[in-house]
C-alpha cells in the first residue's frame, strides 16, 4: 500500500499547497504536462500524491480512499456532517484564508444586519407572494447559521459559481459566498452583513479517520508528521 495525499488539482490552493510540502522538504509535482492529474512526490518514501479538485477532497477523505488531503475548512464543513468523526485536522496552511459571508444590494439602506434581513424577507414575501432568494454552494452551513439566528423566511437557491452575478441577473435578492479581498462584491453592488461571518476559512491539511492506515503506512504517516510537525 502507500499513503495517498489529495492536493487541488489547479490555481491557487495547488501552487501554494507544493510550496508549503517544498519548505518542509518534501517536493510535489504534476508528474506529466499541466493538463495530467498524476503527481510524484520526492522528499518522502511510500506517500503518492493524487491532485483532486478541492470540492472533492473531503469526500474522498470521509470514503476513505485517500489518507491526507489539503483543502479549505468551508469545504469539510459544507460537504461532511459532522466532520470532525470523519477527519481529522492536522495543521491549517496559513493561506486560502476567506470568510462565508450573507451579501445583500448595497443600496438596501435599511439592511445592515441579520436582523434586518428578517424584517426585509417578511416583507418581500408580503409584497411579492414568495420568499427572498439567497444564492449558494454553501447549502448546509447557511442553513445552519440562518437558523441559529432566527431567520426562517428566505429560501436557497443553488449557485455552483459567479455567484455575486446573481442578484443583477435577478436569480437571488441576497447571496452568502466566500469572499477574500471584498472586490468581487463591490464590482457587484452587495454589501457584507455586520453580524460577523458564516465561517472563517482558510487552507488546512486534514487526515481521514477511516482510511486504513497499518504497516508500512503507519511508518509512512509518522515520517510525514515529523517533518511537517
Ligand atoms: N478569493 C479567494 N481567496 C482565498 N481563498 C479562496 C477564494 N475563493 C475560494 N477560496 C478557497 O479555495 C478553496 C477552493 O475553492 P473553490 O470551491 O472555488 O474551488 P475551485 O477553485 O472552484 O475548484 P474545484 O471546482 O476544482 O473544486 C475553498 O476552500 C475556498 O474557500
Ligand atoms: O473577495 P475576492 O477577493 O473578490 O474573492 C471572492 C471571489 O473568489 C471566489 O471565486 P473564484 O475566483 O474561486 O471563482 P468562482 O466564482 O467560480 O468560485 C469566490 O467565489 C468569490 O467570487
Amino acid at each position: 500500500m502507500t499513503l495517498k495525499l489529495g492536493v487541488p488539482s489547479k490555481g491557487r490552493l495547488m501552487e501554494k499547497t507544493f510550496q508549503w510540502f517544498a519548505r518542509r522538504g518534501v517536493t510535489l509535482s504534476r508528474a506529466g504536462s499541466e493538463r495530467e492529474y498524476a503527481g510524484q512526490v520526492e522528499g518522502i518514501d511510500g506517500l503518492a500524491l493524487v491532485l483532486l479538485s478541492a470540492g472533492e477532497i473531503p469526500r474522498e477523505l470521509a470514503a476513505g480512499r485517500i489518507h491526507l488531503g489539503v483543502t479549505g475548512t468551508d469545504l469539510v464543513h459544507e460537504k461532511l456532517p459532522r466532520w470532525e468523526q470523519q477527519v481529522e485536522e492536522i495543521a491549517p496552511l496559513g493561506f486560502g484564508q476567506a470568510d462565508l459571508i450573507v451579501a445583500v444590494p448595497a443600496c438596501w439602506s435599511d439592511v445592515d444586519t441579520l436582523d434586518d434581513l428578517d424584517a426585509a424577507a417578511a416583507a418581500f414575501r408580503a409584497r411579492h407572494g414568495h420568499r427572498l432568494r439567497i444564492a449558494t454552494k454553501y447549502h448546509r452551513l447557511v442553513r445552519d447559521y440562518m437558523t441559529a439566528h432566527g431567520v426562517a423566511d428566505y429560501t436557497l437557491v443553488d449557485s455552483q459559481g459567479a455567484t455575486e452575478g446573481t442578484v443583477a441577473n435577478e436569480t437571488a435578492e441576497a447571496i452568502a459566498d466566500i469572499t477574500s479581498t471584498g472586490e468581487t462584491l463591490r464590482a457587484n453592488h452587495l454589501k457584507v452583513l455586520s453580524d460577523g461571518p458564516v465561517l472563517r476559512s482558510q487552507a488546512t491539511l486534514w487526515r481521514s479517520r477511516v482510511a486504513p492506515c497499518e504497516g508500512s503506512d503507519r511508518g509512512v504517516l509518522r515520517a510525514l508528521l515529523d517533518r511537517i510537525g
